[in-house]
């Protein structure tokens, strides 16, 4: 109970902070518009009365004069509350997305967003993000003005019959409770049925992933994820159908007996009539107070439904932006110095859950500041898992990373960051211009266009970036449109018709991606620390030597940890680590492990004979 206290003093808080302005308008206009019926209902009794009395003419067309007003005000303040609740929900929507959206930065570490439980959350709060604050106000000033307009009726009826006064008000409380229990077992099935509808999702993508397309066509499984999607689908619709088929009984139910109080009201008030104990003006009365009632009563209930539906996917919502970081900050971090001794990985243990394996059993491992280190092992072996406990996007289970002496658990996680340049072997190819490709990298100098392109240069990329449409600029992309192309609808017709031409995304080949994406790290310029994760795997054996080369003379100095299956890569790192079992099995410089003939030996003399292999021809 506190906590749906606590979400409704938080959505009006939003909404107040979003708009303020907005809500001091539609508030009072909502009180307004609530007592409009009543004032109505009573000029026409007056009216009525004073007519079958015979008043003169004059008193009454002051009357006929307010009920005119009355009526103007009624038809035009709904209008100017729609638009001003219109209004209010964008501004409501864009702060609350806002803060969603600030919110999972502050998730320091990875974890969170491999948890299916987080994405099922994230998935409702961001459903909710948009609409649920502005529901919940709405719902309660909905519920608000309802009330105004049933005291203003029931204090009307209370005079004409106390009696049916008490039955009309009575019939409104099972309306109330069915709705609001009915909101909640909504809002349940909306949580329950989340998983399958994020299946569903999955499936429809890879339907029309252009990444996904070339495999889908080959393998034909275009008809397997179909069924696969459809079943998610037809799991979501049972439990849906269910729930509307429950509503439609209880709410069957509820108009049946409003109906029913409705009807026996107006009879009650014609035979009281007919004894003479009510005027014609209260019979109007009458009916116009039963009949507002009964209005306000489901305008009351949809609203309160509305509200409280809306309330408990918001929970959702506050939950995920008051959820702790999922990596503990140190309260007072130490500062994170120039590297000058070197980073340390002192009896490193990692699993990625209690529910995983071991990853890392034991990992002793030093990268001397100034020094080049190279991290070999099988696939699996555990080399981007040290990667990524280096960026301390997962904290050891056991054991510490220091730096400097210092551990990372001690450091604010972007002040380490800060000092740390990357290319990771899952990079990123975003849908941005080649230009903002490399300057992200270093976004506060993503404009900085003479450097930008002195990091593709480097990587090798600038001929590639240069010759593209429109340069540095082209838009690289297959989802968005290429820069500076036709509006959305002509270049939808244009794809309709044939004539498309304007609409083919740029986009580079995976060699090309993977240099652009080194060109990102390059960007970021002299860093403490340099990770290498299989930066040339996808690269041509001439544009790998010269990465590798480049990296040498620019990089000469940096620390740096270079992953690659190319043992010719690795060679000149000034020590190795060979990782198997979860430990580091072998380590020293390549020559002296080439020497000791361990497992790294027979790796490098295996791919060494790959090379001198005589091809057979013919
Ligand atoms: N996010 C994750 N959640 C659970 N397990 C993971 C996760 N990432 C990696 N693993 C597991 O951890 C182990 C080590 O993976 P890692 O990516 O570190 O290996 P690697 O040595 O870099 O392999 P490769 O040479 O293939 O790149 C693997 O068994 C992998 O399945």
């Amino acid at each position: 109970m506190r906590s749906r206290f606590a979400g409704v003093v938080a959505a009006v808080g939003l909404a107040w902070r979003a708009a303020p302005g907005l809500f001091a308008v539609y508030v009072p206009l909502n009180v307004l518009g609530a007592v409009v019926p009543v004032a109505s209902a009573w000029l026409v009794k007056l009216i009525l009365d004073a007519l079958l009395r015979g008043t003169p003419l004059y008193p009454l067309l002051w009357l006929v004069g307010i009920l005119a007003v009355v009526g103007v005000i009624a038809g035009v303040v709904p209008q100017v509350m729609e638009h001003l609740r219109v209004e209010a929900d964008r501004r409501v929507t864009l702060l609350s997305e806002d803060r969603l959206y600030g919110a999972t930065e502050r998730f320091v570490g990875l974890s969170r967003f491999e948890d299916p439980h987080f994405q099922d959350t994230l998935r409702v709060a961001q459903e909710s993000g948009r609409s649920a604050p502005s529901n919940v106000v709405n719902g309660f000033v909905g519920v608000g003005r309802a009330l105004v307009t049933i005291a203003g009726f029931v204090g009307s009826l209370a005079v004409l019959d106390p009696l049916i006064t008490v039955v009309v008000l009575a019939a409104g409380v099972p309306a109330v409770l069915a709705e609001r229990a009915l909101a909640r077992r909504r809002a349940a099935v909306f949580l329950e049925m989340s998983p399958s509808i994020r299946r569903e999702l999955f499936y429809a993508r890879l339907l029309t992933d252009v990444r996904a397309a070339k495999e889908v066509r080959l393998f034909g499984i275009g008809g397997f994820f179909r069924q696969r999607m459809l079943a998610e689908r037809a799991t979501a619709n049972a439990a849906e159908r269910r729930v509307d088929r429950h509503e439609l009984r209880v709410q069957g139910g509820l108009v049946l007996l409003s109906s029913v109080v409705a009807g026996g009201g107006l009879v009650a008030a014609i035979v009281a009539a007919s004894r003479g104990q009510l005027s014609v003006g209260d019979v109007s009365m009458f009916v116009a107070a039963v009949a507002g009632v009964q209005t306000s009563l489901s305008m009351l209930v949809g609203a309160y439904a509305m509200a409280s539906r809306s309330l408990v996917m918001f929970e959702h919502y506050l939950a995920l932006l008051r959820s702790d970081s999922d990596l503990p900050v140190a309260a007072s971090p130490a500062a994170v110095p120039e590297l000058s001794g070197g980073v340390e990985l002192r009896d490193v243990w990692f699993r990625y859950s209690p529910a995983h394996p071991w990853v890392l059993r034991g990992v002793n491992m030093t990268i001397p500041a100034g020094r080049a280190v190279a991290i070999v092992g099988r696939n699996g072996a555990g080399k981007s898992t040290i990667v990524k406990l280096l960026c301390r996007f997962y904290d050891p289970t056991r054991g510490s990373v220091l730096w400097d002496g210092v551990d990372l658990r001690d450091m604010a996680p972007a002040d380490l960051r800060a000092r740390i340049g990357a290319v990771f072997q899952d990079f990123m190819e975003y849908d941005l211009t080649a230009a903002e490709n490399v300057g992200v990298g270093d976004v506060g100098c993503r404009d900085d266009r003479p450097r930008v392109e002195e990091a593709a240069r480097l990587a090798g990329v600038h001929k590639t970036l240069a010759r593209l449409p429109a340069g540095y600029d082209t838009l690289l992309s297959r989802t968005f449109g290429t820069a500076g192309s036709a509006s959305a609808e002509s270049a939808a017709l244009a794809w309709l018709t044939g004539d498309d031409e304007s609409g083919v995304g740029v986009t580079l080949s995976t060699g090309q991606w993977q240099r652009l994406a080194l060109a990102r790290g390059l960007f970021r310029g002299r860093r403490d620390l340099l990770i290498l994760d299989e930066p040339s795997s996808g690269l041509d054996p001439e544009a790998e030597h010269q990465v590798h080369e480049t990296l040498r003379s620019y990089a000469a100095g940096t620390t740096r940890v270079l992953i690659s299956h190319r043992l010719g890569a690795t060679r000149d790192a000034d020590h190795v680590f060979v990782i198997e079992d979860g430990v580091v099995s072998e380590e020293g410089s390549h020559a002296s492990l080439v020497a000791a003939g361990g497992v790294y030996a027979r790796l490098f003399a295996l791919q060494a004979k790959g090379y001198q292999e005589p091809t057979a021809v013919g």
